[in-house]
């Protein structure tokens, strides 16, 4: 027996699986099965000798990938916050690199190492449970939390190989005591999974306090002053997401997560051990950005670059696999709270006679966007302005007619 989630996506998927071993099919909907019984579940896709279809990316695009790493500035972080002569070469080292690409690392950081590690191993942990157990924190539809293998349920081609698990953390609740990641797990996952909630919570907490510190540089970096984005994302709304790379027996026909730029302000990525995998589009190459013991890479995102008016550049990357190895990756993705209104400020791109590259818009739009109408792809955000104020000659009422509302469940 053959378990899959409810999704058609999903089913045609394990459909292909079984054909390609030239098994027998049988649908098992509802809840998840622990494969006790001799069930073949989803998990078995990480062994076949050969990708099914809907994991392979077209290569008609393909750009060059380039051996030669990305010089991506390492922003000692600890030193730009002591004093204003630390804070003008971090400045200076941000500004440059969100002007090209909008990647750098930051070391001085304060993250205790040991709170890294417990977060990478409790994802190395997790992944290896049984697909039943994962499957109590499924993804539901529309929402961008939850677990997911290959985002099967919500498409039915170019399927990342990998699984992920995505969970909110919101400064508000944090403020007031609650322990959201904690009561997430507990709540999904069942009361064990407490002591790992609490391994996220403080992830989380240390994560919103990294990117705090990065949005005093990059407020200076604009001549803004440390306070301006500090504050403005002070009641931050984020999304922290530990994702999981299988080896793949095809590694060059698929990709792990497909071209994109983060949808939202800034991406604090932790990548685990020396396996390489995070790739940048620069210059019309694909470049490698590898792990730096003890550093952390950021990422500039479409949300931070519509707060400058363009003018720091989220940029487009990917994620490859290997044939050999596994990879995991955590995320932590900076996201303002849902109602704030995105707009950049006098001296950061609103400047009188400037011309504005995006209209206002608030988080909650953007991210109902990228759950519901459009799968966040090499131009997420374009379609996210275009959708939100069509063209006048188009004559296209927005919420009606989104360009790609299709995409989201299909492509
Ligand atoms: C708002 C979001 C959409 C994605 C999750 C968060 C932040 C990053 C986005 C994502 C990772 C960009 C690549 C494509 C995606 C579909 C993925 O492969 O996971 C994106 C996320 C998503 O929609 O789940
Ligand atoms: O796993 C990685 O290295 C990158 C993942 C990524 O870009 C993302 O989750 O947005
Ligand atoms: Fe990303």
């Amino acid at each position: 027996m053959v378990y899959i989630s409810n999704a058609p996506a999903a089913s045609k998927l394990v459909a292909m699986v079984e054909s390609a071993r030239g098994g027998s099919l049988a649908v098992k909907g509802g809840e998840a099965d622990d494969g006790a019984d001799g069930t073949i579940v989803v998990l078995d896709l990480w062994r076949q000798p050969k990708i099914p279809a809907p994991f392979v990316w077209p290569r008609a695009d393909a750009l060059p990938s380039s051996p030669r790493e990305l010089d991506v500035p390492v922003v000692d972080l600890a030193a730009a916050l002591r004093d204003a002569a630390g804070m003008r070469p971090a400045a200076a080292q941000v500004a440059a690199a969100c002007a090209s690409h909008g990647f750098f690392q930051v070391t001085g950081h304060g993250v205790a190492p040991a709170l890294a590690r417990a977060a990478l191993d409790g994802a190395a942990g997790f992944f290896r449970l049984p697909l039943a157990t994962k499957q109590r924190a499924r993804r539901a539809p529309g929402m961008v939390t939850g677990y997911t293998t290959a985002h099967s349920d919500r498409f039915v081609a170019n399927l990342p190989w990998k699984e992920t698990l995505s969970f909110a953390y919101r400064h508000a609740a944090a403020a007031a005591g609650d322990n959201v990641v904690v009561d997430y797990f507990a709540s999904t996952l069942g009361d064990d999974f407490k002591p790992l909630g609490e391994v996220y919570q403080a992830y989380c907490e240390a994560m919103e306090e990294v990117s705090l510190a990065i949005m005093a540089v990059l407020g200076e970096s604009l001549g803004l002053g440390s306070g301006y984005y500090r504050d403005f994302f002070a009641d931050s709304s984020s999304i922290m997401r530990c994702n999981y790379y299988p080896p793949c027996p095809e590694p060059e026909r698929t990709l792990g997560t497909g071209p994109h730029c983060d949808p939202s302000a800034l991406t604090v990525l932790l990548q685990d051990g020396d396996v390489h995998g995070l790739q940048v589009l620069v210059g019309g190459a694909w470049r490698p950005v590898s792990p730096e013991p003890g550093a952390f890479v950021v990422n500039i995102g479409d949300t931070f670059m519509a707060l400058t008016n363009g003018r720091y550049k989220s940029c487009l990357h990917r994620a490859v696999v290997r044939r050999e190895q596994e990879r995991r990756s955590l995320a932590f993705f900076l996201c303002p709270r849902e109602d704030r209104v995105v707009r950049p400020p006098a001296g950061a791109g609103a400047t009188a006679g400037e011309r504005r590259l995006y209209p206002d818009f608030t988080w909650a739009d953007f991210m109902r966007f990228t759950q519901r109408h459009y799968r966040a792809d090499t131009r997420t955000l374009d379609a996210f302005a275009h959708w939100l104020r069509p063209p006048a000659c188009s004559g296209a009422a927005p919420a009606a007619s989104p360009p790609t509302a299709t995409q989201a469940a299909t492509v």
